[in-house]
């Protein structure tokens, strides 16, 4: 459903993204993750189209990147960290927008369940400039869900969230995986994606140090036992660069 082979991508004259291959099926959830600067929102632009990589090959859903950019980006949502919203339009308009423009049938009954499920049913008439930065991210979700994309790439989704908010945001996650989504998720906070993510990949000054799923990681740095102290363990040794090579091989063909 994902596949990156040898993707890298430098800006100007700086190397931000450095050889990254990775595959990832339907299900499965990767958390990515690795330090500020460390390539991961790069990553993510690459693969959502939003800009060109410098090398490599791109796979997702079904489509490459170079030759069918349009039929990708129907199939694929990109949640930014500070997502850019309209500020003339409510928080209705936003979703009747999307269904819309997705063709999405039965758009309004699907919207008013997503914005109950992200508590945000009282601001349905509310314009998007008044909303607070927690409900921004939310709205933001909201219209990515609503088009049942076959991959989903959230960029430090939990950024403003409260509590219940965040545990709404990963049950969510689970269940868009769980319904056959392909879903990445950048963020600082390993704990809190610990539960909901089957692989991981870790990087840092563009590199993949890390690619496999959370048991590897675990098992990778023998006398380690928690996910962060892995994580820790992770950038500051070699990348364990044959489990990257491995799946991307194992998924010839598939994605
Ligand atoms: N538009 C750009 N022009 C030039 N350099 C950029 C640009 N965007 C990002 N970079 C650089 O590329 C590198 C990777 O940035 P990126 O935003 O992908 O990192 P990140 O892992 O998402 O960081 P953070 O955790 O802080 O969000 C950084 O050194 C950054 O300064």
């Amino acid at each position: 459903m994902i596949k990156v082979q040898g993707l890298r991508k430098i800006y100007d004259r700086h190397l931000a993204v450095d050889g990254v291959s990775f595959a990832l099926q339907p299900g499965q959830v990767c958390g990515l993750v690795g330090p500020n600067g460390a390539g991961k929102t790069t990553v993510m632009r690459c693969l959502a189209g939003l800009i060109p990589p410098s090398d490599g090959s791109l796979r997702v859903a079904g489509c490459d990147q170079k030759t069918d950019l349009i039929e990708l980006k129907r199939r694929l949502a990109y949640v930014p960290d500070d997502p850019p919203l309209f500020d003339d339009l409510t928080v209705g308009q936003h979703l009747e927008m999307i269904g819309r423009l997705y063709q999405v049938n039965d758009f309004r009954a699907q919207a008013t369940r997503l914005l109950s499920q992200f508590q945000l049913l009282d601001k349905v008439d509310a314009g998007a400039t008044t909303l607070s930065r927690g409900m921004r991210q939310k709205l933001a979700v909201c219209c990515a869900y609503l088009f049942n994309p076959a991959v989903l790439l959230l960029d430090e989704p939990m950024t403003g969230l409260d509590p219940p908010g965040i545990r709404e945001l990963l049950a969510s996650v689970r269940q868009r995986a769980e319904a056959g989504a392909t879903v990445m998720i950048s963020s600082h906070l390993l704990p809190m994606i610990e539960g909901v993510c089957t692989h991981y990949l870790v990087m840092k000054q563009g590199e993949a140090k890390f690619f496999g799923t959370a048991d590897d990681l675990r098992s990778a740095y023998p006398g380690i036992g928690s996910l962060e102290d892995a994580y820790f363990a992770a950038i500051e040794n070699p990348a364990v660069g044959l489990a990257v090579d491995a799946e991307v091989a194992m998924m010839e063909g598939v994605a």
